[in-house]
């Protein structure tokens, strides 16, 4: 109780006096007690005595006759409202609990302010509501009013672009994060703008963003493409794949649930979450309980929660697992992406290598593809069930494998890029370090054949044909400079 070689006590005497009424102080404290306190304390005391007299000779004056309980009954209230304020302890006692209260409540106040600072609300107001409806409102009779997470990603620019070339109404809605350089995904939203679709830039965890979404705009569907992607990143961040993949799925969720009408929901599942799974091809019968990587992990999360709230709140549910999907305008990270990018400035791209040798394989499936899967998801889901936040009646649940069902390994995807480069590849091979990465993938698309209708057309030469166009035009490459012209490389 001593501060810096004062007492508590020395300066509060009725905390003395409290704590004398209960039990008797240790010597160290009472040694500590200045000559002060012990005057107030004795004060003190002698008021209490007062009041005990005092309360003896009211006792005396009302007994507890039947004929006066009304008058006893009054007079004990205003005896222990006196008890309850009259010593300065009790005072003191309900002062610091007021302190306390107030204290709550600010700092209470500081976290709804920051959090509200931590989801930058550069959104809102009777323009950007009017953008809002503007882009979601379909061109065409029986069109769809989509809200699109993840609209300046790799699928969500292409899916956002199909559907507002048919007619439908898209919103998108994305953090621009830095990941992978934002200036693509600002490029992509240019796109996006001068074809009609507004992106919104806000986090698919803005609870507060999302019901402000839902206010202005019926939406009938929800494309949820918004994700913390990459296998081996996960080992570098692992909390922005449970921020992301799971805390901003609920908090999308949970707006859904909410929302009225309730839309149907479809959503990026993925490959990776059959793991360790040595069936091929990969169906989606199969076992997806040996995730490789904490991204599986949160993918394979994500299929559970989706269930959950289908099953609690009928929402309409299909999940989409991709396989390894590339093309134009994608992503930096990935493989195809980062060796075309070496391959060009003369840098040594590193292959890795399966056990005993074995190269690594991956069932490669082209964003046109991809872009048919999820707009027959859309166009064959069924609605939600739900009303008011309460389920109705079952609602569908489902899940596909959107892959290309012919796996190519990677030495043979770098031959396709040095063929369409005109460049040899300096190539570094090592051992799959353990970080996530799985030896191969292969799809089995019967149930999304018979289903959605779900026919790839796109083989690896091909698509890797377009992607590098795309490349090279997008980053100002020019053979004559080497690429030291070049834009972001
Ligand atoms: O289908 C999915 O569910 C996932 O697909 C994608 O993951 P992956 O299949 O791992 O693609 P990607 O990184 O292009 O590596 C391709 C191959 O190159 C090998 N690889 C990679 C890098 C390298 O430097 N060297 C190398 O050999 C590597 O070992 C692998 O064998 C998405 O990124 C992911 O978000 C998710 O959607």
């Amino acid at each position: 109780m001593r501060v810096r070689g004062f007492s508590v006590f020395s300066f509060f005497p009725d905390l003395l006096f409290i704590r004398s009424r209960s039990a008797p102080l240790p010597q160290q404290v009472q040694l500590d007690i200045s000559s002060n306190a012990w005057r107030a304390i004795a004060a003190l005391r002698k008021k209490q005595a007062e009041e005990e007299m005092m309360k003896v000779k009211e006792d005396d004056l009302f007994p507890a006759t039947p004929g006066k309980v009304k008058i006893d009954r009054a007079l004990t209230i205003n005896r222990q409202f006196h008890r309850c304020f009259a010593s300065t302890g009790t005072m003191f006692m309900w002062a610091l609990l007021l302190i306390a209260l107030t204290a709550s409540y600010l700092s209470f106040q500081s976290f709804v302010e920051s959090s509200s600072k931590y989801f930058p609300s550069n959104w809102g107001g009777m323009q950007w509501e009017k953008q809002i409806r503007a882009s979601a409102t379909p061109r065409r009779p029986g069109g769809k009013s989509v809200l699109l997470t993840g609209a300046a990603g790799f699928v969500g620019t292409h899916v956002s672009l199909a559907l507002r070339k048919r007619g439908d109404g898209v919103v998108g809605l994305d953090n621009f994060n830095n990941y992978y350089d934002p200036s693509l995904k600002k490029a992509r939203k240019a796109v996006l703008a001068s074809h009609g679709v507004f992106v919104v830039e806000g986090d698919i965890n803005d609870g507060r963003l999302l019901a402000k979404l839902f206010d202005a705009v019926p939406f009938s569907h929800v494309m949820h493409l918004a994700a913390q992607a990459g296998v081996r990143y996960a080992i570098e961040n692992p909390a922005s794949y449970v921020h992301s993949n799971i805390a901003g799925l609920v908090t999308l969720l949970e707006a859904c649930k909410s929302a009225d009408p309730q839309p149907a929901i479809v959503w990026a599942s993925s490959s990776s979450v059959y793991g360790l799974n040595e069936k091929v091809p990969f169906s989606e019968i199969d076992r997806t309980d040996s995730p490789a990587s904490l991204y599986a992990a949160t993918k394979k999360a994500g299929e559970e929660i989706t269930h959950t709230y289908n099953h609690i709140y009928g929402l309409s549910i299909t999940g989409l697992r991709f396989f390894t999907v590339y093309g134009p305008w994608g992503r930096p990270d990935m493989a195809y992406f980062s060796f075309t990018r070496n391959i060009l400035q003369a840098k040594p791209i590193t292959v890795y290598r399966g056990k005993n040798g074995v190269d690594l394989a991956r069932d490669f499936t082209y964003i046109d593809d991809i872009v048919k899967g999820c707009v027959a998801s859309l166009d064959t889901s069924a609605k939600s069930t739900g009303d008011g936040g309460r389920k109705q009646g079952p609602a569908q649940y489902r899940i596909f494998n959107l892959g290309n069902t012919s796996p190519v390994t990677v030495p043979a995807l770098v031959r396709i890029l040095e063929q369409n480069l005109k460049v040899k590849a300096k190539i570094h091979v090592m051992e799959m370090p353990g970080n996530g990465d799985v030896p191969f993938t292969h799809a089995n698309i019967s149930y999304a054949r018979a289903e959605l209708g779900y026919n790839p057309t796109t083989n690896l030469e091909t698509g890797l044909k377009k992607f590098v166009k795309w490349y090279l035009s997008y980053y100002g490459y020019s053979p004559k400079t080497g690429g030291k012209d070049s834009k972001n490389l």
